[in-house]
């Protein structure tokens, strides 16, 4: 079975968790895809489900397992992205309460059984559970997460191998949060991270929380991003796709490239339109290529002849494709669909 962290960590490319934090997630049915564009899997945060209407204002939120069943259900329906099952306790910067460890493994068995593919289990939940879950979890991928809020934890502290350590033991996947109080934090964090590297080979996530911490959502092998259609990022720091690709062209990690399309004669007004709607795409995502008219027929290996978009098949999905092949990421074609309606027509 194809596994997108475990691939891509093999392959040394990123992938990026988008964490949701709708109380209801059907809210979202509407601009689930945009929100998806570049990402690679979707973090329910269950700990902030809730069917009261309006945000929680509550200290703590406990859904109920009927209700966490729909939401999962309805995410499911609405795309095809993996999802990582998240419960942070309130200790852990979210809303499940601390003391409820009976009602966190009965959501979690749920998640298994409607074939989650990963959830994210804290250190700190009782061994029972940790036990449980790890001898129930089938093929579901186990994320074994640490978090540390105070700012005192260092990525070459004694407590953080501690930490590590533990997370090792049953965790398929290695989650660790730390805020970071200085940027030199995010240095540290990024030696934790090459020399991890050399000795072990399961995919680790690594991040820095809050706003000295954003330098590693930019360069961590696995990073979470919010989108600004989501009600509220689910850590202090974390950046949208787009800001982290505008950050990785600015560091020298991603090359600004140029593509050109290419039309038949007579064609050019289609071409341009084609051009035109690509460049929307690289700025939805925040890449920094460009794409312009490269004038009549004659396709070269930065380009492709306009005809080729239109050969059979819906013409957004012809876009899809060109659009992954160019950037390695899902193209934004649903949301640019009224551009090109207006512009082909
Ligand atoms: O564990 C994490 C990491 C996180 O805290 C962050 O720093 O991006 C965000 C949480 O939603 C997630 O569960």
């Amino acid at each position: 079975m194809p596994d997108i962290i475990f691939d891509n960590f093999a392959a040394k490319k990123q992938t990026f968790i988008i964490p949701l934090t709708f109380t209801d997630i059907t809210a979202a049915k509407d601009v689930i895809t945009r929100i998806g564009y570049g990402g690679d899997i979707w973090e329910l945060r269950v700990d902030l489900l809730s069917p009261a209407p309006g945000p929680l204002t509550t200290a703590t939120n406990l859904p109920s397992p009927d209700y966490v069943e729909a939401q999962i259900k309805a995410l499911q329906r609405m795309s095809d992205l993996p999802i990582l099952f998240t419960i942070r306790t309130k200790s852990q910067g979210g809303k499940f309460p601390d003391d409820a460890a009976k009602e966190a493994l009965e959501l979690m068995l749920l998640a298994v059984s409607c074939g989650i593919q990963y959830i994210d289990v804290e250190v700190e939940w009782p061994q029972s559970l940790l036990g449980e879950i790890t001898e129930k979890k089938g093929s579901t991928k186990v994320v074994a997460s640490y978090h540390s809020w105070t700012g005192n934890i260092r990525w070459t502290s004694e407590e953080l191998q501690k930490r590590f350590e533990s997370a090792n033991k049953f965790g398929d996947i290695i989650k660790l949060s730390i805020l970071s109080a200085t940027l030199e934090d995010c240095f540290e964090l990024g030696l934790f991270v090459r020399d991890y590297n050399t000795k072990f080979s399961k995919p680790l996530l690594a991040v820095g929380m809050g706003a000295h911490g954003q330098l590693s959502r930019i360069t961590s092998p696995i990073s979470l991003v919010t989108h600004p259609l989501i009600p509220f990022p689910s850590a202090p720091g974390q950046l949208s796709l787009a800001q982290v690709h505008q950050a990785q062209h600015l560091m020298g990690m991603l090359p600004r490239r140029e593509f050109n399309v290419f039309g038949e004669k007579g064609e050019s007004a289609k071409a341009a339109a084609v051009a035109a709607v690509f460049q929307q795409g690289f700025q939805e995502l925040g890449l920094p290529h460009v794409c312009q008219l490269g004038g009549e027929s004659g396709a070269s290996a930065s380009g492709f002849d306009v005809a080729n978009l239109f050969a059979g098949g819906r013409v957004e999905d012809a876009f899809d494709k060109q659009f992954s092949a160019w950037t390695g990421r899902q193209a934004p074609s649903l949301v640019l669909s009224d551009a090109w309606k207006r512009s082909l027509e």
